[in-house]
């Protein structure tokens, strides 16, 4: 058995680098970028107005502006304003050569045909955005590796960048094994349960940015399960199998990722829940057999696949603790072993929740992730800060 230290560095070290492809901006919110980006333009690509008012050539003396004509967002054609004359514009509308300023709307009197406002409130260059003046053409605009969020995606746009070079996910299949399972909805027989492991699955696998996942559910015979672990090894790099990984009679997943020659990293750490944790690897796929109790797949997914998965996507941070949080409580534990604790933050508090046994799932709903009190100790103080790990 080896330490959750032991375990993150190994997955560390084996985790395949990242498969990198050019997507269009529909498909890239939440990926990374795989190459530094550089505008193609200047933006704004031409000098334009800022507020919806009238645009005129600065005069430093104050007077009065001969109002002529409009141009209204999106005027393809750029017609002089000559010295002395004002012009109607709209927020967005190119500024006509010729004219360097715009006075809002709001400060503007009209008489006569002519505009004339207050000198003393304003500058030659009010309200105009000059050509340029974001990004200008050649310009990088992102670093390789960013995060791509909605206003990076935004910034993408802007600069007319319509496909980029994205770090994507790994291709994932999930193998559900045990005879006991049921799908929601199904009709209970004695001694069978809700399939809670395929959901959980699915849900973290979507939060992490796996659109389009399979998830088969396998009866515990070994044959069967063989073809199941073939078949998945075909067509996915990233495989994730729950329960028939401990030492009961029919728990037939070692075997069987053995057979269709997976190389073992690792099996049981040092941890609870999860300790019958497996990870193989073939080629560039990796395979990992969580314990079939839902917390421990929870924890598991958590602690190991999740920042496997971020890695993969080019995220080499997420390993450890997001924050480190004081007890509520006293913690006892194995001082063999680290504890996974399904905790509550309030007021940057660490709550430990009831109902900490691994087929448990009660707290979840309200907890906010997991407190790690590590290996070597056999208890924990109130006060004492542990790390924290969100979902
Ligand atoms: N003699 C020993 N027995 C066990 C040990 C041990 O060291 N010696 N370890 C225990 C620990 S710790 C764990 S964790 C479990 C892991 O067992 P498996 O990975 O083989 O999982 P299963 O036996 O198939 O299932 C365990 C548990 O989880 C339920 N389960 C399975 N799949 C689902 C699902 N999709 N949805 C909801 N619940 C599921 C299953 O019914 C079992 O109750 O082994 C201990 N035993
Ligand atoms: O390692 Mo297990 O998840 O404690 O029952």
């Amino acid at each position: 058995m080896i330490s959750v230290k032991e375990a993150k560095s190994i997955l560390q070290k084996n985790t395949p680098s990242s498969r990198i492809q050019v997507l269009p901006l529909e498909e890239v919110a939440g990926l990374r970028v795989a190459e530094p980006v550089f505008s193609p333009m200047d933006v704004p690509s031409f000098d334009n107005s800022a507020m919806d008012g009238y645009a005129i050539q600065w005069n430093n003396s104050q007077g009065s502006w001969q109002l002529e004509g409009e141009i209204a967002a999106g005027a393809t054609t750029d017609s002089p304003l000559q010295e002395g004359k004002a012009t109607r514009i709209f927020t967005g509308a190119p500024v006509p050569q010729g004219a360097d300023t715009v006075i809002p709307q709001e400060w503007i009197t009209i008489k006569d045909g002519e505009i004339s406002f207050d000198h003393d409130r304003f500058q030659k260059g009010d309200n105009v955005r000059l050509k340029g003046a974001q990004t200008k053409s050649g310009d990088k605009i992102m670093e390789a590796g960013t995060l791509l969020s909605p206003g990076g995606i935004g910034l993408l746009a802007s600069v007319g960048v319509h496909r980029v070079p994205v770090m994507v996910p790994p291709t994932v299949g999930v193998i559900l094994t045990g005879n006991e399972i049921k799908e929601v909805g199904q009709k209970l027989e004695f001694g069978e349960i809700y399939n809670a492991n395929g959901p959980i699955l699915n849900a973290y696998l979507q939060q992490v940015g796996i659109g389009k996942i399979e998830i088969i559910t396998v009866k515990d015979n070994p044959d069967i399960l063989r073809q199941a672990i073939n078949k998945a090894l075909a067509s996915y790099e990233l495989i994730i199998l729950s329960g028939g990984i401990s030492v009961g009679d029919y728990d037939y997943v070692k075997e069987g990722l053995e057979s269709a020659g997976v190389r073992e990293l690792f099996y049981k750490i040092k941890q609870k829940p999860g300790k019958p944790l497996y990870v193989g690897i073939k080629g560039e796929q990796m395979i990992f057999a969580l314990p079939g109790n839902p917390a421990s797949v929870i924890t598991c997914f958590n602690q190991y696949v999740k920042p496997t998965i971020k890695q993969w996507m080019g995220d080499k941070d997420s390993w450890e603790p997001r924050q480190w949080l004081a007890l509520d409580s006293p913690v006892k534990k194995n001082p063999n072993l680290t504890t996974f604790l399904k905790v509550k933050i309030e007021k940057d508090i660490v709550k430990i929740l009831p109902g900490q046994e691994s087929f448990n799932l009660i707290s979840f709903s309200e907890a906010d992730g997991f407190a790690e009190a590590p290996e070597g100790l056999d208890h924990l103080e109130a006060g004492e800060k542990v790390g924290v790990y969100g979902w």
